[in-house]
């Protein structure tokens, strides 16, 4: 509701190519077009499993900064719905892969993946401001949620077998989600200073390549 005029929508325009890049990745493209190899799907989806179990301590983290450095009580609640919704992303991750025939014990992290994970410890530390580490958590969900709606408008032709991953991250309750946290990371960067400012960006460049290069590891 928020949304509009805020550093966050500055920033999309400034490096609107790298987020496009991001948002609009050939992979994710040609889940749309419906004509996306399998085999880079389920590529996908073990390197992702991993990534989201990585994914879910730095929640906590950004959980932990909100609670210790947020002036509003309602952060809080908004992470906390995300991590909520994490516990049956993983389950569905096990579902999803038995489907595909997938051992999700045996999958190796990519090298792309191990970096991505790095960097999520790395926002992990408690020097990292709060206004730093949900910037980038808002990023990480955003892209996702951009990208997999992408595949659910009139007209796309998303095979039905990858339709459940699209709504998972591409329904309108993730898009509200992630819009709450595009206003909170907006209302933070508002008040920050300088400094942080400018390693909240640092950090968004950084979630948006990262995306990149973790489609193109699953393109492989
Ligand atoms: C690589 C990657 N980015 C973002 C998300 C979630 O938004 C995910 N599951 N995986």
């Amino acid at each position: 509701m928020e949304v509009g005029g805020g550093v966050i929508e500055t920033w999309l325009k400034k490096h609107r190519m790298l987020y496009i890049r991001a948002t609009k990745h050939p992979l994710i493209l040609s889940i749309r077009d419906g004509t996306i190899d399998f085999s880079s799907f389920k590529r996908w989806l073990g390197q992702d499993y991993i990534f989201v179990r990585a994914f879910v301590p730095f929640s906590a983290s950004v959980l932990l900064k909100a609670c210790k450095e947020s002036d509003n009580s309602s952060d809080m609640e908004v992470i906390l719905g995300g991590m909520a919704s994490l516990n049956d992303e993983i389950a569905w991750f096990k579902k999803e892969a038995s489907k595909w025939g997938l051992e999700l014990s045996t999958i190796v992290p990519q090298k792309v993946n191990q970096e991505y994970c790095r960097f999520l410890e790395s926002l992990m530390s408690p020097q990292v401001e709060y206004t730093v580490a949900i910037t980038a958590f808002w990023a990480i969900e955003a892209v996702y949620q951009e990208g997999f709606a992408l595949c659910l408008q009139d007209g796309s032709k998303t095979p039905p077998e990858l339709k459940e991953t699209c709504q998972r991250w591409g329904n309108d309750g993730f898009g509200q989600y992630c819009r709450s946290l595009q206003n909170i990371a907006n209302r933070h960067l508002g008040k920050a200073p300088p400094d942080v400012v400018a390693r909240a960006e640092v950090a968004l460049l950084q979630v948006l390549e990262l995306e990149v290069e973790f489609w193109n590891m699953s393109q492989g």
